[in-house]
């Protein structure tokens, strides 16, 4: 017997992973609040649905990809909403970002009812759905997952399992958070930005020049030097902040019960995989800390880098908060150490020397 799939919630992500799934022949019906955006989807083989409890008779397993908590709570206890047909045999997969408490409400009312709850929210944008290269963070029933595991290999390039309800919120939380972090530290004002690339691309010019002209010994005296400084010191800005946040997140997810690697893991696949987290991660979950780039020296940076900001007016509070850390790094006796050991200042942060 075909498996019949149902989908609601035909948002950016909804539309691109549903029509993923057509593609690949998946037997779909969909449902979306603004039922006019059924349409496009209709004219690719969708079958609609005019509420959710009909999506959910029709289906074996319904997949929800909402905006928010309150959204995919008013899906599942509104009136017409999955709650009032969801059964024994039938499953509910929610991909939605949302909290884990949400996650856990929303479970225990299917399991109640005889069904099976899966969360499954994803890390990857509106391109990667659209390719089919999400990365699922899935956890609650297992069978449910792997029931749905070909839909999961249609719509991502890596479904993870994370066992029991509020892992899966939990982790795509802290990817997230991570995430946003890092925006704020690559994403500053424009007018910062403009300065920033200004300062690094005369810094290169001057670089490039230096190199050619070596042999003129007064050429040193043609540029300031504090040029070369700059551009220096503005250049390493953005990995100052991605380290906090990352020590953050590498926190978070370890008191909220999660597994430091799996955070990696998923994070190398995502759109902020880069170098630094790869290499320096497994070494800060281990709390090694043996110098590449000492503490003391990238602290110094910060400070120079303040100092720059300073004497250009440029507002730089994501690196305020970032030195903050290093220098209480610095004051638990850390400054030999890797500048990574700032992981130890974020997870201790009231500890002093
Ligand atoms: N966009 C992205 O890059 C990513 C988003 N996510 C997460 O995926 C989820 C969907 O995001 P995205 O597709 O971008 O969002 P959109 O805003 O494009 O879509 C939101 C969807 O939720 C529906 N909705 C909102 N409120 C209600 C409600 N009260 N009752 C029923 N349906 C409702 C909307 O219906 P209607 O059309 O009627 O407004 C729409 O289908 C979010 O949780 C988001 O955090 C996860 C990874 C990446
Ligand atoms: O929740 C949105 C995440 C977007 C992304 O992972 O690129």
């Amino acid at each position: 017997m075909e498996v019949e799939v149902g989908f609601l919630g035909l948002g950016i992500m909804g539309k691109a992973m549903s029509m993923n799934l057509l593609r690949h022949g998946f037997k779909l019906t969909v449902w979306n609040r603004t039922l006019s955006r059924c349409d496009e989807l209709v004219e690719h083989g969708a079958s609609v649905a005019e509420t959710p409890a009909a999506v959910v008779k029709k289906c074996n397993y319904t997949i929800a990809m909402l905006s928010d908590p309150s959204a995919a709570l008013s899906v599942v206890f509104d009136k017409d909403g999955v709650l009032e047909q969801i059964c024994n045999g039938k499953g509910y997969i929610d991909m939605s970002t949302v909290d884990s408490d949400t996650s856990s409400k929303i479970s225990e009312a299917i399991t109640s009812k005889g069904g099976s709850f899966l969360e499954a929210p994803v890390s990857g944008s509106k391109k990667p759905a659209e390719d089919g290269q999400l990365v699922i963070l899935a956890a609650g029933e297992k069978a449910l997952y792997e029931e749905a595991l070909p839909a999961f290999d249609v719509m991502g390039k890596k479904s993870f399992f994370l066992g029991h309800v509020g892992n899966g919120a939990k982790m795509k939380l802290v990817v997230n958070m991570i995430m946003g972090s890092i925006a704020i530290a690559e994403n500053p004002d424009p007018l910062v930005k403009l300065k920033i690339f200004i300062i690094t691309l005369v810094g290169r010019l001057q670089m490039r020049i230096h190199y050619s002209y070596l042999w003129c010994q007064q050429y040193q005296y043609l540029y300031p030097k504090q040029l070369e400084l700059s551009s220096d010191i503005v250049s390493k800005l953005d990995h100052r902040s991605m380290m906090n946040a990352f020590s953050e997140g590498l926190i978070l997810a370890d008191k909220s019960g999660l597994n430091p690697q799996t955070l990696l893991d998923v994070l190398d696949l995502g759109g902020i995989a880069n170098p630094m987290f790869k290499m320096k991660g497994p070494t800060m979950i281990q709390k090694s800390y043996s110098p590449a780039f000492p503490l003391k020296h990238q602290q110094k940076d910060m400070r120079l880098a303040l100092a720059l900001g300073d004497q250009n007016a440029v507002s730089m509070p994501v690196a305020a908060a970032a030195n903050e850390a290093f220098k209480k790094a610095r004051s638990m006796g850390l400054g030999d150490l890797d500048f990574s050991a700032v992981h130890e200042a974020v997870k201790f942060p009231e500890s002093s020397s």
